[in-house]
């Protein structure tokens, strides 16, 4: 069997896919890169809350899964929309990387928790959002591109920090910049950030599909993405909104899902953690998106879509 994997061409989507086809190979099956280029990638100079959440980054890999270009597309999960098109799916979750966000910069003693005011270059909205709610005193700078080009930015000066995913910046083996870990109970991260997802069409081959889930999927991660993805498509979320949510897998088969919505000034945050058996994962995630709309989250999402 032999796999054609679509990616995006950015460093870091191209260390995903050799990663896949690293595991795909201890699995016995060969497969090639296709290098495709997104929205996302190529509209650098409009923030993507502006571009349309939807898709931004997974539109073209979608079109050559259903014109058989490619077989599978790999996806960082968070970039995933929370609902698919009925003719294509998720069929594997990589075991994920630690979720958290990460602060970097060259100045070692900057810190999220000092009194020193510093600029953080962000272009995540639940970002700049958390950090109007937890570090009042601080200021984000709007920053597009990736890793390399926003430690670039970094570099020239145009911010004194980044907030980024602790995944992407070790995968880049930025370790070295990293100043702080953010505590997941606080700066709880988007849905998904951690692991890569599998994306084909309907119409491959169902022994292809089972060879690729066998070799691929982490189970426990899949049921914690899941619980996770059905939170954010009953808040019909997408990247552009700041909703948050991470689930924990524990030993007895139960998971635990944290998650909520902050606004856009920061003033409010709500968060919920809701706990129960993993083949409930989807139901999970649902319930605790009814939980987060009746506290206020209705209210608080219409005010959040009036303002992007
Ligand atoms: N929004 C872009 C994006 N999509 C996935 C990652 C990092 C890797 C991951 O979360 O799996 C990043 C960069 C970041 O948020 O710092």
């Amino acid at each position: 069997m032999h796999i054609r994997i679509g990616t995006r061409s950015s460093r870091l989507a191209v260390w995903q896919a050799e990663h896949i086809q690293t595991l795909l190979q201890k699995g016995g099956l060969t497969s090639e890169l296709v290098l495709i280029e997104t929205k996302g990638d190529l509209v650098l100079d409009r923030s993507l809350a502006k571009i349309g959440s939807k898709g931004v980054f997974t539109q073209e890999l979608e079109d050559q899964l259903r014109d058989g270009t490619i077989d599978i597309a790999v996806h960082s999960a968070k970039d995933l929309p929370s609902s698919l098109p009925s003719d294509l799916s998720i069929i594997a979750f990589t075991e994920r990387e630690l979720a958290n966000d990460v602060l970097v910069s060259r100045n070692k003693t900057l810190s999220l928790g000092g009194s020193e005011a510093f600029r953080i270059g962000t272009s995540s909205t639940r970002r700049v959002a958390m950090l109007k709610h937890y570090c009042p005193h601080l200021t984000t700078v709007d920053m597009r591109g990736n890793l390399q080009t926003r430690i670039r930015k970094l570099d020239e000066g145009q911010c004194d920090a980044l907030l980024l995913a602790y995944a992407g910046v070790h995968r880049m083996g930025y370790d070295d910049l990293i100043v702080e870990h953010l505590p997941v109970a606080d700066f709880t991260p988007a849905v998904g950030q951690g692991s890569i997802a599998i994306e084909i069409a309907g119409s491959l081959a169902s022994e292809i599909v089972e060879a690729i889930k066998r070799v691929i999927n982490h189970q426990p991660t899949e049921a914690c993405l899941r619980a996770e993805r059905a939170f954010l498509a009953r808040l019909e979320g997408g990247c552009s909104i700041p909703s948050f949510a991470l689930a924990h897998w524990s030993d007895d088969q139960r998971i635990s899902l944290t998650g909520g919505l902050v606004s856009l000034d920061g003033t409010q945050l709500l968060r919920e953690t809701f706990a129960g058996a993993s083949e409930e994962a989807t139901l999970l995630g649902y319930s605790l998106a009814e939980s987060i709309l009746e506290r206020g989250g209705d209210k608080l999402l219409q005010e959040i879509r009036s303002q992007i």
